[in-house]
């Protein structure tokens, strides 16, 4: 597994919403070009990491490296140059209902970019198209099953050729055939653009097939992080109990 290094890094991150403490002193590297997934419990704080990697969140204390700079203390000007490098599919697809297919994907080049209207629709249809949707430009989100939703929702972030994508749970409330269709998109995506993704994921197989690199965060940190054979062979109790699913073992389900 080569790289040519980590494009983002989390360093000994601390984030509390009051007092709830939901990271403490987490530790993570994100290599570049490479696919990793984040596995862990529901609520344990990935949706919380991954905003802190675009600054949508602030840690308490720590640091977030982007490239090899901190973004921590960035005003908003500089926060959105640095959130151009990015691609973000949240976990509803977060679609704007009252838009077409065309506005909604078109939405980050109109606001980032001086492209014509013809120039933008030519894009919006290579990336619906990279999607497997081509033609649904005149349709509204209200017309798409939630696996359209999502698949509009990845040709939205990619419409600006970000360097860096970061997907939230996008498999949740699929079923399996469109988990595995949406997986596979995520994979070429990452092979056809050269992208580095980061993907939080439920799904431990789809996270062996996507991932070059698993990382499970518990407890407000991360315990582990390798390969999916290196992840299937840990000998922690921990990860074991979650990639198999068991409902008994030190991670405490009720
Ligand atoms: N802005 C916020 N204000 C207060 N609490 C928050 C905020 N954002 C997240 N939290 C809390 O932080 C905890 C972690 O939330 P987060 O969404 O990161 O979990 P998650 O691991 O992504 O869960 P899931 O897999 O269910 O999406 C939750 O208890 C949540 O309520």
């Amino acid at each position: 597994m080569s790289n040519t290094g980590d494009i983002i890094e989390l360093q000994d991150i601390h984030k509390s919403f009051g007092s709830q403490r939901v990271l403490k002193g987490l530790n993570l590297k994100i290599p570049k070009g490479l696919t990793t997934v984040i596995i862990g419990r529901s609520g344990g704080g990935k949706s919380v990491m991954l905003k802190h990697m675009i600054g949508l969140i602030k840690p308490d204390q720590g640091q977030v490296l982007v490239g090899g700079h901190d973004i921590v203390g960035l005003n908003d000007h500089q926060l959105n140059q640095v959130r151009r490098r990015f691609g973000m599919l949240f976990q509803e697809a977060a679609l704007f209902d009252s838009m077409t297919v065309l506005d909604n994907v078109a939405f980050p080049l109109r606001e980032h970019t001086h492209l014509t209207d013809q120039q933008v629709r030519e894009k919006v249809s290579e990336k619906l198209a990279m999607v497997g949707l081509p033609g649904v430009e005149k349709k509204m989100p209200s017309e798409l099953s939630g696996g359209m939703r999502k698949r509009v929702g990845l040709a939205r972030a990619i419409a600006l050729e970000p360097e860096i994508i970061l997907y939230d749970e996008p498999t949740t409330g699929l079923d399996p055939p469109l988990s595995a269709a949406i997986n596979r998109l995520i994979a070429d995506t990452q092979a056809k653009l050269g992208v580095t993704s980061v993907v939080i994921s439920h799904d431990i197989e789809g996270a062996y097939e996507v991932g070059h690199n698993i990382a499970m965060l518990y407890n407000g940190e991360i315990i582990v992080q390798g390969t999916p054979e290196e992840i299937r062979h840990s000998d922690n109790e921990v990860v074991q109990q979650f990639i198999h699913g068991r409902p008994e073992g030190p991670i405490d389900v009720i």
